[in-house]
């Protein structure tokens, strides 16, 4: 093991790493309190202000798996759309299988610039997650309850308010649902049976209300589906603590731009329209694990500077105190002070040890 994949595994880079997201994540969520009275005065300027306080937070885990543990993301997709990607809005549709989806999904919002501005189809539950889900209520994110009653008119409601959004984004709908499992897949096989739906091997059956209600509320200001599969190479599972561990992993992301025109207003025809596409996904599938390869050129986008900078500028702002108070401790040389110093930093310790 080198000195440097040494350093990345240990215990004390992860608890700086960690140290560093949870209080400027905070204090970036302080901020975007701050915005509320910003937003009685002016709507956009707020929602502006709030696109790159977001950035500050989700481009700090972005960095993590950029620059620390250095995953490679190659994507396949036609040239012809590619010019496009960033500078419209569009609903993505991705498969569900990763721990780290939603983070190579953020990478790749990243790279197109719509890191600050991306949003979601997420549980309500996520909504009370500090940091994140505090940071999503600011960046208007969907929550939705997973009960189609009360769903349906909140969901509407919040996509209402997307239509006059001021930025680009891509709008990430997981319409499995839930991540794959072998359990989960077998169930949802059997629901398929039971509705007369052909099976699918390699996902599970798509809950096709979202998607609905999503391409019904934005038409008119969305342009494209953006039709997503993920996959990792050599039949790698990535994990979060994997890239906390600096371990290098290998995304391969295909992405097929269909024009919104396309797809059907009528609920009945979208939802068979979605089934459809899952069976075409599914297929792709099937060809990734025979050859490794998604069909199609591919490019890797590069990553940018720019996210390596933003984690340095917020370690400076919150590592400086904690610096400042460590030296203030030490060089008091009151034993107390010292005590008290170490029972809490071994408190901080103690979920490692368990
Ligand atoms: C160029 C680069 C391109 C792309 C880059 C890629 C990505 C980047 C983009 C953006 C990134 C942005 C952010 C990412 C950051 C973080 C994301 C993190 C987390 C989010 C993860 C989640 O929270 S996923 C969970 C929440 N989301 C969803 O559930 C969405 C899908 N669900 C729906 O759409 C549902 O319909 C619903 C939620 C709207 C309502 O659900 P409900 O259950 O109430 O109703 P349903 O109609 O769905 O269910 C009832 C019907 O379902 C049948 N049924 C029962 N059991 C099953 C089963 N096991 N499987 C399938 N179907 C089942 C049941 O029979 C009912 O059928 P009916 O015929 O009666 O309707
Ligand atoms: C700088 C980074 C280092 C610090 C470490 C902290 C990183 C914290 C990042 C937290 C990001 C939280 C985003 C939440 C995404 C979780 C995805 C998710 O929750 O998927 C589950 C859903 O599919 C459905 O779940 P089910 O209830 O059906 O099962």
């Amino acid at each position: 093991m080198g000195l440097l994949s040494t350093l990345k595994s240990l215990f004390i880079c992860h608890l700086i790493i960690g140290y560093v997201f949870l209080v400027s994540g905070l204090l970036i969520n302080l901020l975007q309190v701050c915005t509320l009275p910003v937003g009685l005065v002016s709507k956009q300027l707020a929602r502006r202000i709030n696109i790159r306080l977001g950035y500050c937070i989700a481009s700090q885990v972005v960095a993590v798996l950029e620059w620390w543990s250095g995953t490679e993301c190659t994507l396949y997709t036609d040239p012809k759309s590619y010019p496009l990607y960033g500078k419209e809005n569009a609903i993505v549709l991705l498969n569900h299988n990763f721990e780290i989806d939603f983070l190579c999904g953020w990478t790749f919002c990243e790279r197109f610039g719509v890191l600050g501005s991306s949003k979601v189809l997420a549980k309500q539950e996520l909504a009370y997650v500090p940091v994140i889900g505090w940071m999503w209520y600011f960046l208007e994110i969907v929550f939705c309850k997973r009960k189609w009653e009360e769903d349906r008119r909140l969901v509407a409601q919040s996509l209402q308010n997307l239509r006059d959004y001021p930025e680009n984004y891509w709008f990430l709908l997981f319409c499995e649902g839930t991540r794959f499992t072998p359990e989960k897949h077998q169930a949802s096989m059997q629901v398929a049976e039971s509705k007369g739906l052909p099976k699918l091997k390699y996902h599970l059956l798509p809950r096709t209300k979202g998607f609905w209600m999503t391409v019904q509320n934005l038409r008119g200001t969305v342009s494209a589906v953006y039709d997503s599969t993920l996959n990792f190479r050599d039949n790698e599972t990535p994990t979060m603590l994997g890239v906390l561990n600096g371990k290098k992993y290998h995304a391969d992301l295909y992405v097929r731009r269909i024009p919104l025109e396309l797809i059907p207003e009528e609920e009945k025809e979208c939802a068979a329209w979605l089934h459809k596409l899952y069976q075409e996904k599914d297929e792709l599938q099937g060809a990734y694990e025979k050859t490794g390869l998604f069909p199609g050129p591919k490019t890797s986008p590069p990553r940018q500077l720019r996210t390596l900078m933003n984690w340095l500028f917020w370690s400076c702002v919150v590592l400086y105190p904690l610096g400042l108070m460590l030296t203030h401790v030490i060089s008091s040389g009151s034993a107390l002070t010292i005590i008290a110093a170490v029972v809490v930093s071994s408190a901080a310790d103690l979920p490692s040890s368990l």
